[in-house]
Order: C-alpha cells, then structure tokens, then sequence
C-alpha cells in the first residue's frame, strides 16, 4: 500500500490530533523508521503493533521528541501536533514532554512518596497556585487512574511499595497530572500480572474520552481488544493503518495477514 493512502484512510472519521510526514529516524548509520506518514486521532486508542524489532518504540518515542534524548539518533521529517510543528525551535522539550505525556514498559515511580510522584510535575510546571490546588490535582490524577481508593490513606508511603500495577497506575497517573492531551504507553502491561493487565485496559479504556492515546504493544489480543485503530509496523515501515477491526479481520497488505495470523514475527 502507498504512503498517500495510509494517509487518506486513517483521516477518515475522527478529529487528527498528531499528523507526521516523512519520519525517518536513524541511529547512526542504521535507519530506524523509513519515511513514515501518519495521522493519529483525537480522542482514539491507537495501536503500534509488529515483529520486535520494527520500530514501534522509535516512532513511539518521535511524538515527544524522547529520541532526542539519545545521542546517536537522528529524526528527520515532519511532525505536527494540533498543527504545531514540534521541531519549531520555539518548542521546548520538556513542555511538550508534559503535553505529550509517556508511560513506560517497567513501572519507574521516582523514590518519592505517593502523593510527591504525582505532585512532581503539576509543581515544577506551575500548575498550581496553592497547595490545596496541587492536592486537588494530585487527587483527581490519582482517581482517574483508579488508584485514589487504594492509596489515600497512605500518600505519603513510597511509590516504590506499591504493587508492579499500582506503580504502573502511579505512573499514568503521574503522566495525566500535567493536564496532557497525549499519552503515549510503550508496553505499559508487559511488566504485569493478567488481573493488573485487565486494570490497566480498563483505564485506558476510560482515558480515550478525554485523551489521543497511542500504545505499543505485543499482543494482538490486547490491541483488539482496547484500541480504535491500529498501525502495523514492518522493517521500520508503516505497512498499514486502519480501524482496529478491519486490520485484525481484513488485511490488506499480505504482511499484516501473515503478523496477524503468526506466520512472521
Ligand atoms: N538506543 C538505540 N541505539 C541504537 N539502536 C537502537 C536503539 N533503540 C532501538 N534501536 C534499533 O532500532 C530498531 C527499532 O527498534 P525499536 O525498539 O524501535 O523496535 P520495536 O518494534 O519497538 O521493538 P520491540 O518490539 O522489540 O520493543 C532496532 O533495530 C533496534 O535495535
């Protein structure tokens, strides 16, 4: 399939919140991701799947410019987020890091407390006047994580006691509470247990309505089950992007149809 009709198939419908041209992105001399365009919508669980090894992280890690925090990797091509070009040198890093929030493969709460892994962004973002207000943010994070009932009464114990699926739900939660309008999760189960694994598709589940989720994820079960649509991803191409059902049930690159029905990766 060529890059101009990804294009127009994934514009259909819903609102475009991230729209990239071009992608390559190299580390040193090895390309990555080769010359990807895609649009990704608004309020939509979005599935990067493919063999390990295609690039589903590096074109992950592209949307908050993660990749510019490793030495060797270069990122050419265009990336617009609400129409704003994120590689405009107006744009800082680190805003558009708590805009275009991440959660990653092993839960990492920081050696803080409960309620400071939360509070830590709100504050050093300046999103709250008072400390009543950062205590209303820290609340409402930790609720829409659905992990407020399991930890309220103990805030101030370490982030790093909880369980593998409350820190992950500690760790959306620290990402939702600098107000972003993209969370991007790089295998944010794989860590976890299946009654944990089943929370955490929950919740993203409930975050679609307010948020552009984008996930990577090796299951093809999990990607059926919690996402609109679904990009697959080969050799560090975007082989095909489409509505999660007609991926999983009517391929049209014959790659998809042998990932999908295990006959590579
Ligand atoms: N920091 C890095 N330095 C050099 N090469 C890297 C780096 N990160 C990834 N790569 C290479 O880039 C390619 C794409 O890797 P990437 O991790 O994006 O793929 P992936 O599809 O997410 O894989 P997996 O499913 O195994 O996590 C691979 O060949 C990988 O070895």
């Amino acid at each position: 399939m060529k890059d101009i009709d990804v294009i127009e198939r994934s514009r259909a419908g819903a609102r475009q919140k991230i729209s990239a041209r071009n992608v390559q992105v190299r580390y040193g001399h090895t390309a990555a991701i080769k010359n990807v365009s895609v649009d990704i919508a608004a309020d939509t669980v979005t599935a990067f799947i493919g063999p390990s090894g295609c690039g589903k992280s590096t074109f992950l890690r592209c949307l908050n410019r993660m990749n510019d925090t490793i030495d060797t990797c270069r990122v050419t091509g265009e990336i617009r987020i609400d129409d704003e070009d994120i590689h405009d040198p107006k744009v800082d890093p680190v805003q558009l890091r708590a805009k275009v929030g991440m959660v990653f493969q092993k839960p990492n709460p920081f050696a803080k407390s409960i309620y400071d892994n939360v509070a830590y962004g709100p504050k050093i973002h300046g999103l709250a006047r008072t400390k009543a207000e950062l205590g209303d943010i820290v609340k409402v994070a930790l609720e829409k994580a659905a992990l407020w009932d399991e930890v309220k009464d103990r805030l101030d114990s370490p982030g790093t006691g909880l369980s593998g699926g409350q820190q992950q739900r500690l760790c959306i939660a620290r990402a939702i509470a600098t107000a972003p309008q993209v969370l991007l999760m790089d295998e944010p189960c794989s860590a976890l247990d299946p009654i944990a694994t089943a929370q955490i598709e929950e919740l993203i589940h409930d975050l679609r309505r307010n948020y552009c989720v984008v996930i990577v994820t090796h299951s093809m079960q999990q990607a059926a089950r919690i996402s609109q649509k679904t990009a697959f991803f080969h050799l560090g191409s975007l082989v095909e992007y489409g509505d999660t059902d007609q991926v999983f049930t009517a391929p049209r690159d014959s790659r998809t149809e042998s990932y999908i029905t295990g006959r590579i990766g």
